[in-house]
């Protein structure tokens, strides 16, 4: 097996929703039934080929293919594998169709679980195997993509996933017994690797790069052998491109040592999120005569690049490795497109960032830069630019609010510590007065297009914020009667009125910036704009207040005052990388304490505080879990104390397996915690009772991702599993996460099938 031309400059993906997210926009009507698929496949080529176009004329010397996705890069490798599950390819749809039902679901066939991509906002779908599972390459996409840049005059290095890191994010199917192993499966897989390989050589590629993120977390040895034998095979093959595995989020640790030896021709690692990884790499003699890909960009945030760290750190590869490459430390599909495109940013502000496009432009600077010398004029003024840009950042003053400093120093164990939770419980009862397995929502109702147009217009000024304030009012209270009228007991105004319940907050606390275009895909055809948090954080003036009280004004049952936590707040946002992050989540708590003082005052008597990204943030490697859980559960209980006994406080928490946080969910001593459950059939409950958790839950009884309307049965059978693992007394009804997503056609039946089920399993615990 020979290479024959190095990696050099290149990233690890791009992003693929479209620069204003036209991927979205074809996506949608495709599925509205609005276009056809031969749009939405023109939509798909557009991007590719302006994405290629880009990348070759920003200079990369490797670039990417097959980073294009549909909805999701781990459902197109099961695709692509023939590892779909019955239920979706039986459904005798086309190959298109088939796809988007193992995503969505349909009304008889669930879709597949979501859950994060490793410690990212992103969401992947995860593959469902089992011993009968067999694969068989049943598709061509990397090869015809591949083939469609050649056409183009591009020579590209087709991105897949590889099939170890595949199959450890795969789970086991439900009728799977309880000891299977989705790895267990890489014999049979791997010959449809090998059969890929040999396609995309014989039709000319020279590269190709295989993802193995997952071997940046701890992994058994049973798990590092499955690695080896897998390259080795791989590897061992001659009728293949050149292989370059890429590692990110994380360095490889012992991997590191398996990935050197076995037969492949390169290496990307991470040398950002974990700084010495380079010279860990360095200490590889086996490296000698392999590519190793630094990745000195940061792929996930979007400062601008310090050069010569960047310079440094892939300096220490020199020498030590076959050849040197230069990247970005993961895809940039974590990034927005372009900075340029925010003019309404501070002009300072945006100077100092660097989005997909600048980050691509780094690349190339660095790769030159190491190549010909920094005095080379080809980055020289470059290169000063750069460096001017990372210093001014360094010297503003005005990052640093020392009212916001002698905040924090003032703080102290108490103020992080609520009451008894017994006295607690009682008191809340007394206040809310509620029946057994009460019934609740996360807090968003439907965003329809209508409440979408309100707020575009009163952007462009053609509502004012009068017109736009009477519009929210509006549909609080019509969502307030619909609550009513469906019997649910704790109530919610329905979040009209926020664009992102991570936005929505940014945009009024001071030391955040919004971007206009910044759009980063979240899963699917969804996407979000996080906020930068730049400087030090405060709340000027309350935030929901005026929502919350206005719906309350509407009834008499009790309406949940909604609030996104600090380490949401942080993991969905690009945060500043100039102090640690237990610092800046402390400052945000700050905040969002005064909002829950501010709505109790009110006479807000239930505040749900959403912690969705909590396991998000939790390191990969469990050595690191314990600094994070304490300074993670800290940030949460300094916004949630302060107050009364009597106000009971809800978190909710979704997207994840939360085997690993289990303790710190107790820790956090919410009063009631709402948790998604439905796709994985309430197993978290066992798991809860099992660290010691004792306070009211709410295991969601339906996946709010499919427009599946549960029926009443599948709903109490749910609730029944749920009362067998945890007292009655303490189970609430609700469904996994908020209804945003979803239209009113889907919602309302299906919380009246809600409040039907909990209605016949109250009558059952009598
Ligand atoms: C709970 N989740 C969230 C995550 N991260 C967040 N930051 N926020 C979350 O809620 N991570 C985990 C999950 C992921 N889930 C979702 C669920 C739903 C979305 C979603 O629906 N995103 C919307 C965009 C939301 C938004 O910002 N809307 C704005 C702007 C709307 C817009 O596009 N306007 C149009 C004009 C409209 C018109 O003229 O009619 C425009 O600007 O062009 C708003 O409502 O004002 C999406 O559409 O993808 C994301 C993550
Ligand atoms: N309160 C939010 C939580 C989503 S994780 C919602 O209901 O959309
Ligand atoms: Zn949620």
């Amino acid at each position: 097996m020979t290479d024959r031309n190095p990696v050099g400059a290149t990233i690890l993906g791009y992003p693929r929703i479209g620069p204003d997210r036209e991927l979205k926009r074809a996506v949608e009507s495709y599925w509205a039934g609005t276009s056809t698929a031969a749009d939405l496949e023109e939509t798909a080529r557009t991007l590719r080929v302006n994405t290629w176009d880009e990348l070759k004329a920003a200079g990369l010397d490797s670039i990417p293919s097959n980073t294009f996705s549909y909805y999701d890069q781990v459902l197109d490798t099961a695709a692509l594998v023939g590892a779909l599950p019955p239920r979706h390819t039986e459904l005798g749809l086309s190959p298109l169709d088939t796809y988007f039902a193992a995503a969505r679901g349909t009304q008889q066939a669930p879709a597949l679980e979501m859950t994060k991509w490793f410690d990212t906002n992103y969401h992947y779908l995860v593959p469902e195997l089992g011993p009968d599972t067999g694969f068989a390459l049943a598709g061509s996409k990397p090869i015809d993509e591949y083939v469609e840049a050649r056409k183009l005059g591009l020579e590209t290095r087709p991105v897949l996933l590889g099939p170890v890191t595949f199959l450890l994010l795969a789970k086991a199917h439900a009728d799977a017994p309880e000891d299977f192993q989705p790895l267990s499966l890489l014999e049979r897989l791997l010959p449809v690797y090998e059969e890929l390989l040999a396609a995309l050589h014989s039709a000319g590629a020279e590269w190709v790069q295989l993802d193995e993120p997952a071997f940046v977390a701890d992994r058994s040895a049973a798990e590092l052998a499955a690695l080896d034998q897998a390259y080795t095979r791989l590897g061992g093959r001659p009728d293949r491109p050149s292989i370059l595995v890429a590692s990110y989020f994380g360095s490889l640790g012992e991997a590191l040592g398996t990935l050197a030896r076995v037969p492949v021709e390169g290496l990307a690692l991470d040398l950002v999120t974990d700084p010495t990884a380079g010279d860990a790499a360095a200490a590889q003699t086996a490296l000698r005569d392999k590519e190793v890909v630094a990745g000195v960009v940061d792929g996930r945030n979007i400062w601008r690049t310090d050069v010569d760290t960047a310079m440094t750190k892939a300096a220490t590869l020199l020498g030590s490795v076959g050849r040197l490459g230069v990247s970005t430390s993961c895809s940039l599909l974590h990034v927005p497109y372009d900075v340029d495109r925010e003019t309404a940013m501070p002009e300072r502000l945006r100077s100092w960032l660097a989005f997909a496009r600048q980050k691509v432009a780094e690349v190339v600077l660095l790769g030159r830069a190491l190549r010909h010398g920094q005095d080379a004029a080809s980055v020289v003024d470059e290169l000063a630019r750069a460096r001017a840009a990372v210093a001014d950042r360094g010297s503003a003053s005005d990052l640093r609010e020392p009212r916001v400093r002698a905040r924090l120093d003032s703080l102290r164990p108490e103020h992080a510590q609520r009451g008894d939770y017994a006295k607690r419980a009682g008191e809340q009862q007394s206040s809310l007065g509620l029946p057994a397995l009460p019934t609740t929502t996360i807090g968003s109702f439907p965003q329809t297009d209508e409440l979408r147009r309100a707020r575009a217009q009163h952007r462009a000024g053609q509502l004012d914020t009068e017109q736009y304030h009477a519009a929210m009012r509006s549909e609080i209270e019509r969502v307030i009667r619909l609550q009513e009228d469906i019997g649910l007991d704790v109530l919610v105004h329905g979040e009209p009125e926020r664009n992102d319940m991570v936005q929505y907050f940014a945009e009024q606390l001071r030391g955040f910036a919004a971007t206009e275009h910044g759009w980063v895909q979240s899963y699917g055809s969804r996407c979000v704009r996080p906020p930068v948090l730049f400087g030090d954080v405060s709340r000027p003036e309350p935030m929901t207040v005026e929502w919350a009280t206005f719906a309350q004004s509407l009834t008499d049952r009790p309406v949940k005052g909604m609030l996104t936590g600090p380490v949401t707040i942080l993991a969905w946002s690009f945060v500043r990388d100039d102090q640690p992050l237990a610092d800046t989540a402390r400052q945000v708590a700050l905040a969002i304490r005064d909002e829950v003082h501010d709505l109790e005052s009110a006479g807000i008597r239930a505040i749900q505080v959403d912690e969705p990204a909590l396991r998000e943030l939790l390191p990969l490697r469990q050595s690191a879990h314990k600094e994070y859980l304490s300074w993670s559960v800290e940030s949460f209980r300094l916004a949630t104390s302060g107050i009364s006994d009597s106000t009971q406080i809800h978190t909710h928490l979704c997207y994840s397996e939360f085997g690993e946080i289990l303790p710190g969910i107790a820790a956090l001593d919410a009063d009631v915690t709402s948790i998604e459950a439905a796709r994985s059939r309430m197993e978290v409950l066992s798991d809860l009772n099992a660290a010691g958790f004792a306070r009211g839950v709410g295991p969601g009884v339906y996946d709010i991702h499919s427009p599946r309307v549960p029926d009443v049965d599948e709903i109490s059978n749910l609730l029944r599993t749920a009362v067998a693992a945890v007292p009655a007394e303490r189970v609430w009804v609700n469904p996994d996460c908020g209804l945003k997503t979803r239209g009113y056609a889907e919602v309302e039946p299906a919380l009246r099938n809600l409040v039907s089920a909990a209605r016949q399993v109250r009558a059952e615990q009598r």
